[in-house]
């Protein structure tokens, strides 16, 4: 296996980083770009051996990145931020040769955020309260202790965007980690070891194994000395790494699916709602936070669908790294069956399309709208994770709600209305980690980000990823200090 290919003029190592040194693994997997198919490289295909390796050298490394102070550990996380910062065309190159997504958008909004995730995290440690309180003269003293090597396992639809809101708050936790990216999108975390290196982290610091789940990941995740897992990507993954982490009561982080809802009520800005439905398209549906549920009040049904279907007329579809294209392809051939599956079923069980339905040539597939479909239908119920739409309409604000919240998941809303006390009493009745009223997508680290039901276990953001990341210590010291105590 060669040790390194050059994808868009840019060098990326295809072995592990493991305790500072590259590695590779007698087996290799082939990565796939897709926005033709063609092959991009062979990648070490780690297994059992190297995920041991790899959380060997992450509890090696702990004991020193945990003592080291923390403005020292923020001060390397600013020189990571200012490493994407200088290779941001670099990143986002190479993140839309692997995994599609617009090229545009990774120029302008994603690796920008990824630098931003270590600056921000960085900050946040040294903002975090040290809490000093007394109990009947005795002191209590809370700190956010570092709570040792964690498994990072992160998905393909938002790769170094995703994965850098785990390993930047972990490692300003002072925890090590190892990282293991989705085997579909494995190379920006292959870059972000380069750029930790030449910003000072120490190394086994940072660590990054490549493989498939199923072959690398039991290992990890079933590690003794493994502290913390997070992971974002499907239920039954999900499920699988919780058991895994089950054998030691390793803490677990989960983001998973969503069905999110669109609601659009019959006082709503029309043409806002239709906006924000067609928004839904955004990375090919491949976004866990997409609103694939557009509810519309029966009143304004057949003029948003005419609207809706004008708009998404205008889209256009291609090469993620032109430009002009607002939808590129979808990750893998897989994905392709599995959304052309969700909607052929859908159409046999008495869906009608309203927009696309069909593949395009290559590994696209047409924006889609369904309607007719029932609740409990499974295009309602599942995620397709796809550019897939559903849209029902409701009679009146309790027929919304009931059926905004008739999912498994629970991951996000948006409310798209005129009135200011309907968006009160709908956003409040409404079960999901985030609600948008007239507007998406808009994120801001300080918030909570997770989901309840089958969209996850814990929020990642601001001060709930140190919640996560630390282990919390009260420390009660006797009237007059301890000294006095011996
Ligand atoms: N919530 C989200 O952001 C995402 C949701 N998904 C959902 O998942 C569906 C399937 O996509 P997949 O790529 O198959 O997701 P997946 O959940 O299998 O993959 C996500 C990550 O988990 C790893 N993994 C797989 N099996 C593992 C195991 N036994 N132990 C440890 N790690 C393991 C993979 O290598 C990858 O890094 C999508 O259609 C979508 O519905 C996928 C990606 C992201
Ligand atoms: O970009 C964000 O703020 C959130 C993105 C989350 C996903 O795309 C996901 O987990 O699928």
């Amino acid at each position: 296996m060669s040790s390194a290919i050059t994808v868009a003029g840019v060098r990326v190592d295809t072995r592990h980083w493991i305790g500072g040194e590259r590695v590779a693994s007698a087996g290799t997997f082939t990565d796939h770009s897709p926005i033709d198919g063609g092959v991009l490289g062979e990648i070490a295909r780690g297994g059992p051996a190297e995920a041991e390796a790899a959380v060997a050298a992450a509890r090696a490394a702990f004991p020193a990145w945990a003592a080291t102070p923390r403005a020292e550990r923020a001060r390397i996380l600013h020189a990571i931020a200012d490493g994407v910062d200088k290779r941001v065309e670099e990143l986002a190159i190479v993140e839309t040769t692997d995994n599609g997504a617009l090229l545009r958008s990774h120029r302008h909004g994603v690796m920008p955020r990824v630098a931003h995730n270590f600056r921000f995290f960085a900050d946040w440690l040294l903002k975090l309260d040290h809490e000093d309180f007394e109990t009947r003269g005795h002191t209590n003293h809370v700190t956010w202790d570092p709570a040792g090597p964690c498994v990072l396992i992160t998905p393909w639809n938002a790769p170094l965007m995703l994965a850098t809101w785990k390993v930047a708050p972990a490692l300003a936790a002072g925890n090590t980690v190892v990282l293991k990216p989705a085997e579909w999108s494995p190379l920006t975390a292959s870059l972000l070891a380069d750029i930790a290196a030449e910003a000072g982290l120490p190394a086994g610091v940072l660590n990054v194994v490549q493989g498939y789940g199923s072959e690398i990941g039991d290992a990890l995740t079933s590690h003794p000395d493994v502290r913390r897992i997070s992971f974002t990507g499907s239920v039954p993954t999900a499920k699988r790494i919780a058991a895994s982490a089950a054998a030691n009561l390793t803490p677990l982080s989960l983001e998973l699916g969503g069905k999110s809802p669109l609601l659009v009520f019959a006082d709503a800005d029309l043409d806002l709602a239709v906006d924000l439905a067609v928004e839904q398209f955004d990375n090919a549906g491949q976004v866990c936070l997409a609103a694939t549920r557009i509810l519309v009040e029966e009143t304004v049904a057949e003029e948003f669908t005419r609207r809706f279907t004008e708009k998404a007329g205008t889209l256009k579809q291609g090469d993620p790294r032109d430009e002009a294209t607002d939808i590129g392809p979808n990750i893998h051939p897989r994905q392709l069956e599995k959304i052309d599956g969700f909607v052929q079923r859908a159409v046999a069980a008495g869906a009608r399309t309203v927009v696309g339905g069909h593949r395009r040539d290559g590994q696209y597939y047409a924006p889609t709208l369904l309607t007719d479909v029932d609740q409990d239908a499974e295009i309602v119920q599942e995620e397709v994770f796809g550019p897939v739409l559903t849209l029902q309409t409701f009679a009146d604000e309790e027929e919304a709600v009931r059926l905004a919240n008739g999912t498994r998941f629970a991951l996000a809303a948006t409310v798209a209305t005129g009135d200011p006390e309907r968006a009160e009493r709908v956003t409040g009745r409404l079960v999901a980690g985030t609600v948008w009223v007239n507007c998406f997508f808009v994120r801001d680290l300080r918030a909570p980000f997770g989901g309840s039901r089958l969209s996850g276990v814990g929020r990642e953001g601001g001060t709930w990823s140190f919640d996560f990341y630390c282990d919390v210590k009260n420390t009660v010291t006797a009237p007059g200090g301890w000294r006095d105590h011996g």
